[in-house]
């Protein structure tokens, strides 16, 4: 296993982005939300954009997990290989993709993706996004070091639980079996539902707009306090 990720183990990675049009979106900003969660334990960040990547990249000494979300439908985190190779260049230590069974712009399959990658001569670890067991199987067959639950409930294959989807995370564990890297990501809320995570068979866990997005946490609460 990859240095990188065998230090992942049990431990907890926060994603730090924010979207189109907020007001966070700015990379020294996410550069400085990924400083305060390093400080606060995190063993890793996930960032996304180039801007972001490299400026997250120079303020923390934990692994960054670079993305770059192009679009917002069908294939859009780290679409295709020339998303990936600017994501490398960048300067992520580890590369996330989406890696679910869709057709990707480029027309070229995850395996495709993951190989000439490696022809490139990048050897750092390769997260694929999956969004159900078929997806992450064959994501793990392709070559992927880190299998992630990232798109499960986004792509129509699976129901969007409301926490985690910890049926599915139990399912990729008992397939994959021992020494396989699975991550939980997306929709883990609370430090109970990270736990619960970890049951069901996560290697490492991913927080992010529970940590990271402070108009959505608000919004929790400001429901809450209304009485809504
Ligand atoms: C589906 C999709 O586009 N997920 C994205 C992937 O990078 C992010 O928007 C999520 O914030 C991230 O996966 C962490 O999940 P959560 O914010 O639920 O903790």
């Amino acid at each position: 296993m990859h240095p990188l990720v065998a230090a992942l183990e049990g431990r907890l990675i926060v994603s730090c982005q924010a979207y189109p049009g907020e007001p966070m979106r700015d990379p020294r900003t996410m550069a400085q939300v990924a400083a305060a969660v390093e400080s606060g334990g995190a063993a890793a960040v996930r960032a996304q954009g180039l801007e972001d990547i490299r400026q997250v990249t120079a303020a923390v000494s934990v692994p960054v997990i670079g993305i770059w979300k192009d679009g917002a439908d069908g294939v859009f985190i780290t679409p295709t290989l020339e998303h990936c190779r600017a994501v490398i260049a960048a300067g992520a230590d580890i590369l996330a993709l989406d890696g679910t069974e869709r057709e990707r712009p480029d027309g070229r399959t995850l395996a495709e993706t993951i190989a000439a990658l490696r022809e490139d001569g990048f050897d750092g670890p390769i997260m694929a996004d999956c969004d159900s067991l078929p997806s992450a199987l064959a994501a793990a067959r392709a070559g992927a070091e880190i299998i992630g639950t990232t798109l499960a409930g986004y792509t129509g294959v699976r129901e969007k639980t409301d926490g985690p989807d910890l049926a599915l995370l139990a399912e990729i564990a008992e397939q994959l079996g021992e020494g396989a890297v699975l991550v939980a990501e997306g929709r883990v809320h609370t430090p109970a539902q990270a736990a619960a995570a970890r049951d069901a068979g996560a290697f490492a866990v991913v927080v992010g707009t529970a940590i990271t997005h402070p108009s959505t946490i608000t919004g929790w609460f400001a429901r809450a306090v209304a009485g809504a």
